[in-house]
């Protein structure tokens, strides 16, 4: 059975601190998960990681060997993708009890008060966990984040309920750490420690070192009208997105919900209640650069203890690559991308299914899963797309075996700070060259008589 790379990779080279504290990547694929690593600067860390599902052994050499030809070093990064994961996993927990809350009717207070408050406190408090999840591990010295939301709004006098609430929501997340696998802190949280969590992110990237990205809470309209949304963290090394990991808590059991309206998600649901052991919806999803491979694990049931690989399976982008039986998907919001100019090209291409609006990086996962063929955004003029909106579905897709470039064919640069700077006329996925090509042509011919 194809077992994933993670799991596999880390179950042999599960990193071994030496008498001088140094680390060596040992091969033992019968280890008993406490994972040791050093920060360039003190104090070293203890990982206490769940035992790995000694399964996962069989495959280590293939893994190893599709690696070696893929990427000179891609095990360079497997302590960053399990830590990566499994806080993205804890971030989709604590979106969803937000969101929960933020649609039952309990909490018009909330929603009548600020309408916005209810997301802004899921964006500070995935923020502040991811943070400080990162920061415990890799140490704060040397991390660097770039993410959406600054502290000057909560910092306020006038934000006061907002901050308490964020701090409680931040505690209340890392307090179920242990059941992620990972450390959590020895008492609460206080007020200074999480905003200097959410400041910690204002690193501005760009082409040189290590980075990562994070956007908290992707799709905010979405999020606040209770349906999809997305937690994307990536990490960028000099330029290169080199790990990406997209949490998508209400992406559907069966790929033709994703255009149901929510309200008619929420029915089904109930209709068609998960048994114990079945997936009921949402994924994390994520990839290495170089590897060759992605991975989509479900969401830990809330009774749950996370136990790698967490019945993680293989995404690949679809094998379709005739247009007319492709599906396109784009953003919700016409505000967002022009809906006409996909139209045209969608008739020009030949493209007969109708377009799927999802909002967020939700898009990425529908194409690296194979349940779209196709995304397209093309933002108004001077509208300039920011990295953590791309990073990680980017490199998702690409290891899926799709393509991502602008739609004149040139890669995403994510080496010029926050923005997507030289992005050409917008963001083009496919699942292959062959619809990729056939894309940018038509782009090329309308774009001169478009009002673009
Ligand atoms: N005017 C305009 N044009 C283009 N893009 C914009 C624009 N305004 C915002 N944004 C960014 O789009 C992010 C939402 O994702 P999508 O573009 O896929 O849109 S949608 O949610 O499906 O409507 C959204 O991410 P979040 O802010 O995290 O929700 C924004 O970063
Ligand atoms: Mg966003």
């Amino acid at each position: 059975m194809d077992m994933p790379l993670y799991c596999s990779s880390l179950a042999a080279r599960v990193p071994h601190v030496s008498g001088d504290g140094r680390v060596s990547n040992k091969l033992t694929s019968n280890h008993v998960g406490s994972l040791f690593f050093q920060h360039q600067n003190p104090p070293k860390q203890i990982l206490s990681l769940p035992k790995f599902d000694q399964s996962c052994s069989s495959s280590i050499m293939e893994d190893q060997k599709s690696l070696s030809v893929a990427s000179p070093e891609p095990e360079k990064y497997y302590q960053e993708l399990d830590v990566a994961v499994r806080a993205v996993q804890m971030a989709c927990s604590l979106c969803q009890r937000v969101q929960d809350s933020l649609i039952s009717k309990s909490n018009d207070q909330i929603k009548s008060k600020d309408d916005n408050s209810p997301v802004t406190v899921a964006d500070w408090s995935v923020q502040a966990t991811v943070s400080w999840l990162l920061s415990e591990y890799f140490g704060r010295k040397n991390l660097s984040i770039v993410a959406e939301e600054d502290v000057q709004k909560l910092s306020r006098a006038d934000a006061s309920e907002l901050l308490v609430a964020v701090v409680n929501i931040v505690n209340e997340c890392l307090a179920e750490a242990p059941r992620f696998g990972l450390k959590g802190p020895d008492k609460d949280l206080g007020t200074s420690e999480v905003l200097e969590a959410i400041s910690h992110c204002n690193s501005s990237g760009g082409p040189t070192g290590r980075f990562w990205t994070l956007d908290p809470v992707d799709g905010t309209l979405g999020f606040v009208r209770g349906d999809q949304y997305a937690i994307a963290l990536a990490l960028i090394e000099d330029g290169e997105v080199v790990l990406g990991v997209l949490g998508c808590p209400n992406y559907p059991m069966r790929k033709e919900w994703l255009s149901y309206h929510h309200r008619y998600h929420r029915i089904i649901t109930k209709l068609t209640p998960p048994t114990s052991e079945s997936w009921d919806k949402g994924f994390v999803t994520y990839a290495m650069k170089g590897s060759g491979k992605a991975w989509m694990q479900p969401l830990l049931q809330s009774n749950k203890k996370l136990v790698w690989p967490n019945s993680a399976r293989p995404v690949r982008v679809s094998s379709i690559d005739d247009p007319g039986l492709a599906t396109f998907c784009e953003p919700v919001e016409r505000a967002n991308s022009s809906h006409s100019f996909t139209a045209g090209l969608a008739h020009t291409m030949g493209l007969r299914k109708q377009p799927l609006r999802v909002y967020s990086m939700v898009k990425y996962a529908a194409i690296a899963r194979g349940d779209a063929e196709i995304f397209m955004k093309f933002a108004r003029a001077g509208y300039k797309e920011k990295i953590w909106d791309h990073a990680a579905g980017v490199v998702i897709i690409q290891e899926a075996g799709g393509m991502v470039t602008d739609a004149r064919g040139n890669p995403l640069d994510f080496s010029k700070g926050i923005y997507l700077e030289g992005l050409d006329r917008g963001v083009i996925a496919s699942a292959g060259p062959k619809l990729h090509d056939k894309i940018i042509s038509a782009v090329d011919a309308s774009w001169d008589s478009s009002s673009l």
